[in-house]
């Protein structure tokens, strides 16, 4: 899953040390009041579902029931994930924040996608302490790379040793610092646009239509770019005075009018999922 850049534990601290070229796309909703403020901490939230769901990292729900999540997960999730995607999950939940975290369920799923797609070169833009990081590393050939991109290099830190010790960190290229500069950065070179087999987009809902227009240039005709939360903790179609965090309500219109943007763009085919906090995928189709 994830919420969006105010909602990152160091957010405010990671983004103060950035390059002053990159300073520019800082984004105002740095100091919206959010669970960064409160160590994780949610109980300060009217909405007794956002605490539930938000409980433990990835155990959250759009289904009809916690049971039968909890259901998909010991039967078809747990047994099948690696000891090291466990222990890097493990290790997340003692983390700040930890429901950042992508759930098990649609890391299995982009794992099984990368590998039907035949995906080599791929790029994670949101990486947090790695979890879909190393889903990816671990799924991909032993010669395919993954560039992941975050501001925020301490929590990636948390999540290295394993993706070390899992034997996969030569195929990660992770690259600290602001998204949107970075993309333009690898727009300037010809031998990037059309290179990626697969993308996963899993940062700051504001700005994910500036990462669309990026990333299609970057993604090949025929590759696919994973949108993240686009079912936004089902409040979508909640009415506007619903008891959601704040930076659910506050990133709710950047949500909708993304998924009003890709159901209208010819340049792709998509599928919105309900799993996890909803995926959207997009082909590049022109
Ligand atoms: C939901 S977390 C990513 C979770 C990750 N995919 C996982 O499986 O653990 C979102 C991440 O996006 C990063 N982020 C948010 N906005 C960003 C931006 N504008 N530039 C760089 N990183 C950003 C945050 O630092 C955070 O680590």
């Amino acid at each position: 899953m994830a919420p969006s850049v105010d909602e990152m534990g160091s957010a405010g601290g990671a983004t103060s040390n950035l390059k002053t070229d990159e300073q520019s796309y800082q984004l105002s909703t740095l100091t919206v009041t959010s669970p960064s403020n409160h160590n994780g901490d949610t109980s300060q939230y009217k909405d007794k579902d956002f605490k539930a769901s938000h409980g433990t990292p990835g155990h959250k729900t759009l289904l009809q029931s916690d049971a039968l999540y909890q259901y998909i997960l010991k039967t078809s999730v747990y047994p099948r994930e690696s000891t090291y995607l466990k222990e890097l999950r493990k290790i997340t939940e003692g983390v700040s924040l930890s429901y950042m975290a992508t759930p098990p369920d649609e890391v299995q799923f982009l794992m099984l996608l990368i590998q039907l797609l035949n995906a080599k070169n791929t790029m994670e833009l949101g990486v947090y302490t790695g979890y879909s990081l190393l889903g990816t590393a671990l799924a991909l050939p032993d010669d395919g790379k993954i560039v992941a991109i975050d501001l925020d290099r301490n929590n990636y830190e948390l999540g290295a040793p394993v993706i070390e010790k899992a034997g996969v960190a030569h195929k990660v290229d992770f690259r600290e610092g602001l998204i949107l500069p970075q993309l333009d950065k690898m727009l300037l070179n010809q031998e990037n646009l059309g290179l990626f087999d697969f993308i996963f987009v899993d940062a700051d809902k504001d700005n994910y239509l500036k990462y669309h227009e990026r990333c299609l240039k970057l993604v090949k005709v025929e590759g696919v770019i994973a949108y993240d939360n686009t079912l936004w903790n089902g409040s979508l179609v909640a009415p506007e005075d619903a008891p959601y965090a704040t930076y659910i309500h506050q990133y709710r219109p950047f949500v909708l009018e993304l998924n009003k943007f890709l159901a209208a763009d010819k340049r792709i085919a998509i599928s919105q999922l309900s799993v996890g906090d909803g995926i959207t995928l997009c082909r590049r189709i022109l």
